[in-house]
């Protein structure tokens, strides 16, 4: 349903030579430079600027959140909601910092909250069903959460946005998300089943439990992207995953947050391997999992800060540096500029 057009390599040449012009040496500003070219492969070499960045934080509530997964029950979620309205989130705070505005997306949780018109209504159903019970939801569930997903980001995209940050909520998503991992790269749930919210020992042995019991139970079904996310996915995971495609089909970036949000990353490049040149990955979280999931994405984090918390907080917190990498791209001068002696590179 989604079409991405690869970014356009010929640009390449030119825009290394630009980054390579800069007063400094050839290199030395790492992972900014890396950004300035995404930033020039996707908006074009002369459009390196970020517009109207939007933070979209999806949440949904997960029927396996009540047999014991998590440290708090699926209320958590909707209280949780409620406070990114009131503004007094880790999300809220650091969205506050650098200017960037937030949206909260009801993919579906239990109740919804109908007092809250910010709040966007994109429900696919009040939780999903426990995954190591029966399916999540349906595949035409699935298709109607990447047919919403596309409103959204066509809204966004009519809006000027060229940038867009993705964070989550749902009590119990560090469940599914690692499921749907186990599910993609056929590893074993050991290898990525973490503490979530900060579960002790035992609870980790059961929530690795019922996350292989969700893996057998599934087994025979578990062959592509859309049926995982039916079996064992999360209505706010299918969005995202439906918002990065739809984003990439219209040139803007997607800033990917912490595990559950580079899940949705791991089905997206599974759908359309394309889409992987529009993600920065903003950094790697405290979540097991995590790392082996950038590694396999390969993605090379900006940040790590030891985060485990998931809302888009990781996302927000590296806005600084994308602008650096814009604004470096945009406003140093060259060595023609400066008369500064330009450096070869010396090998
Ligand atoms: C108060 C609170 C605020 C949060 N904000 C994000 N999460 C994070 O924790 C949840 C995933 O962990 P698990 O799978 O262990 O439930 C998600 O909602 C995620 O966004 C929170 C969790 C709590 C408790
Ligand atoms: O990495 C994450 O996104 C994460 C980790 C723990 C809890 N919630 C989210």
């Amino acid at each position: 349903m989604f079409k991405i057009t690869p970014v356009d390599r010929a640009q390449q040449t030119q825009i290394q030579h630009r980054i390579d012009n800069k007063t400094k040496p050839i290199g030395a500003l790492g992972q900014l430079e890396t950004i300035a070219m995404q930033m020039g492969l996707v908006w074009g070499a002369d459009q390196v600027q970020i517009n109207r960045p939007q933070m979209l934080i999806f949440a949904a509530d997960h029927g396996i959140a009540n047999s014991g997964v998590s440290v708090v029950g699926s209320e958590v979620t909707a209280q949780m909601l409620q406070n990114f309205v009131q503004g007094g989130a880790a999300i809220n705070v650091f969205c506050k910092q650098v200017g960037l505005d937030l949206e909260v997306i009801d993919c579906g949780i239990i109740q919804p909250l109908s007092n809250e018109p910010s709040i966007i209504n994109s429900r696919l159903g009040g939780g999903t069903g426990a995954i190591h019970k029966r399916a999540a939801m349906t595949l035409g569930a699935v298709k109607q959460g990447f047919a919403m997903a596309d409103d959204l980001i066509e809204r966004h995209h009519q809006n000027g946005t060229n940038l867009i940050a993705l964070g989550e909520m749902g009590i119990g998503n560090t469940s599914s998300a690692s499921a749907i991992m186990a599910a993609v790269l056929d590893i074993s749930p050991a290898d990525c089943v973490g503490r979530g919210t900060g579960i002790n020992a035992q609870t980790l042995k059961r929530k690795q439990m019922l996350v292989e019991q969700a893996l057998l139970l599934h087994h025979s079904e578990l062959t592509d992207p859309y049926s995982i996310l039916a079996c064992v996915g999360g209505f706010e995971i299918v969005q995202m995953t439906g918002a990065m495609l739809a984003a990439a089909q219209r040139n803007m970036l997607v800033v990917v947050d912490g595990f559950i949000a580079s899940v949705a990353a791991l089905l997206a490049v599974k759908i359309d391997a394309n889409v992987r040149d529009f993600l920065i990955f903003s950094h790697q979280s405290e979540e097991k999992g995590h790392q082996l999931l950038l590694s396999h994405l390969g993605a090379v984090p900006l940040l790590n800060l030891g985060l485990r918390l998931g809302e888009g907080s990781g996302a927000a917190l590296a806005f600084p540096l994308l602008y650096a990498a814009a604004n470096f791209y945009n406003d140093m001068a060259s060595f023609e500029e400066a008369n500064v002696e330009s450096v070869l590179l010396d090998d």
